[in-house]
């Protein structure tokens, strides 16, 4: 250390880029004289000088990058809004949007720039020539950086088509069976529970564990054994925690992104067994049963055009990124959808008075996806919660070039910019009453929720739209479907439940408490 301040002694003049960046600001008369020689001053002076120009060197920058936008007129020094988002709040970013269109923050020296509308929420979803997904820092080190989440422009889209085989509507027929047998399954448990206790309990993590296990059968079938099933699902909290959206950045022991990588460790442990099973069942024929099979069996069929060597490793890859990117999402989409029909004894009266038309008042029924299309005021308060509530809030990208966002600003390249959802979903002019629930915007064809469709980006928009739309809409529709004919719920409201807790994505603060009886067949 002593050596390398050595080298770095005053009397050597600045770099020409940092005079360059330094004659913008303020307080350039600091920095007027930095090249004369201090050949004569003590290591500690030169060592002061050197800490002091790189800290006003960073407030420079962050000024000169920012220019008009709002936001603070200057940085935290090194750490930046660090503190802010280590406990986020919806009142937090609600304070950030509110600064304007656009607006400025610096995290550990990365610049990013918040879009709080819907316009140009879109241009950044939408110009993959200037900006491209940018997953939390720590996600490459959990999902593995040859993850195909992590490509960007032609290599992505042709990756994607070859994925997207796997949520037609032949193979959602094939998953809406297990989704409809797992989540009975769960039900006939939580039922078993509240009989034994029927204190009103969260259902953060019930919901949690039924979303993981239906994923878990959906995308592996029998191929991941029950013991692999528990171990996921018990370690799976890990990832959760590492990849929130600031998090330590290195792996040491005991850390967040260790316990995840050893997490993912274990899951890809059964995960590429399952492939290789899933190769294995279909070598023998049968027809597909989970989305490994289904994967397979489409790579086998004549008019397939795409890639066919995927290794076992590669296909495991896919269902953690499919894990990662359904389980929290969903389980925030499930547990409000919970919260709203509970709180809301008209709109529950309406979704189980269409159930039992289209059932015949067989509750025993299973789904099926011609059912679903008979359902659409159940698909309508689905679509309608997550508006309210929108799983995921803002999704990170980085500009990989100069990215000339409005006709007055331009993002500098390499740095952060975030596209938001929220202002989006709750603009009064496309959705009049914005803050009441009312699923019957989406029944009307006519209506501006409707005649708007580029503001529900709940999925967000663009090459990296949610693949999984279809598949988590269904599977949160069958769920609160079976639950509202099977059980009658009561939330028991806190002074937390209207509150938003953020794990990545939003959940109600105290996670949602229900007291669960049998429902009477009709
Ligand atoms: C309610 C549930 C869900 C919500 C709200 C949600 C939301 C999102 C959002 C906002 C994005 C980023 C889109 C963008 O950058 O434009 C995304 C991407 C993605 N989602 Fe979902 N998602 C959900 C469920 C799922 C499920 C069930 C799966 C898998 C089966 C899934 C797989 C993915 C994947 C793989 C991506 C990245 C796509 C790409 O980069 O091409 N999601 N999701």
């Amino acid at each position: 250390m002593a050596s390398y301040l050595k080298h770095l002694t005053a009397s050597a003049p600045l770099p020409s880029f940092t005079r360059e960046a330094l004659a913008d600001i303020p307080i350039r008369s600091l920095f007027e004289n930095a090249n004369v020689s201090l050949a004569n001053t003590p290591w500690y002076w030169t060592a002061a000088a050197i800490i002091g120009s790189l800290l006003v060197l960073e407030q420079s920058v962050y000024r000169y990058k920012k220019k008009h936008l709002p936001g603070s007129s200057w940085t935290i020094p090194l750490i930046g809004k660090f503190a802010d988002s280590v406990n986020p709040t919806m009142e937090g970013y609600m304070a950030q949007w509110a600064q304007g269109a656009l607006s400025a923050i610096s995290v550990f020296n990365i610049f990013i720039v918040m879009a709080s509308t819907n316009e140009h929420s879109r241009k950044i979803l939408n110009s993959p020539n200037h900006a491209e997904p940018c997953l939390v820092y720590s996600a490459k080190k959990v999902l593995m950086a040859e993850n195909w989440v992590f490509l960007t422009g032609k290599e992505h889209v042709d990756y994607r088509k070859v994925l997207n085989t796997l949520f037609t509507r032949k193979a959602l027929a094939t998953y809406i069976n297990i989704m409809d047998s797992i989540t009975r399954e769960h039900i006939t448990e939580w039922l078993a529970d509240a009989a034994r206790d029927p204190s009103p309990k969260p259902i953060m993590m019930t919901a949690r564990n039924l979303n993981m296990e239906t994923s878990l059968r959906v995308f592996c079938g029998r191929h991941v054994p029950q013991e692999g099933a528990r171990e996921i699902a018990d370690k799976y909290w890990h990832i959760t925690k590492a990849l929130e959206l600031v998090n330590f950045p290195f792996a040491l022991p005991g850390t967040k992104i260790y316990n995840a990588i050893q997490a993912r460790k274990v899951a890809m442990r059964w995960l590429e067994t399952a492939a290789a099973k899933a190769k294995a069942a279909m070598a023998e024929g049968g027809e597909p049963e989970c989305m490994l099979e289904e994967w397979v069996r489409v790579m086998e069929q004549p008019t397939y055009k795409g890639r066919k060597d995927f290794s076992n490793k590669e296909m495991a890859m896919v269902v953690l990124s499919f894990l990662f990117a359904s389980q929290d999402a969903m389980s925030s989409g499930l547990i409000y959808g919970f919260q709203h029909l509970a709180d809301s004894p008209e709109i529950l009266a309406k979704l189980r008075e269409e159930q039992y038309r289209v059932r015949g008042g067989d509750v025993d029924k299973p789904m099926t996806l011609e059912m679903i299309d008979e359902m659409p005021y159940l698909m309508a308060f689905v679509k309608e919660s997550m508006r309210m509530k929108p799983p995921v809030t803002m999704v990170p990208y980085k500009t990989t070039k100069a990215f000339p966002i409005s006709n007055d600003y331009t993002v500098p390249n390499g740095s952060m910019v975030i596209p938001t959802f929220y202002n989006s979903l709750h603009d009064e002019s496309i959705y009049p009453k914005s803050e009441e629930l009312i699923p019957e915007r989406w029944l009307d064809a006519d209506s501006s929720a409707n005649a708007n469709p580029r503001n529900y980006l709940v999925f967000g928009s663009g090459p990296h739209r949610c693949i999984g739309i279809e598949y988590a809409t269904m599977n949160m529709g069958l769920v609160l479907a079976l639950a509202s004919i099977l059980m009658d719920y009561e939330h028991v409201l806190t002074p937390e439940s209207e509150k938003v807790q953020i794990i990545a994505t939003l959940f109600p603060k105290d996670g949602c408490l229900l007291k669960l009886t049998p429902r009477p067949r009709p």
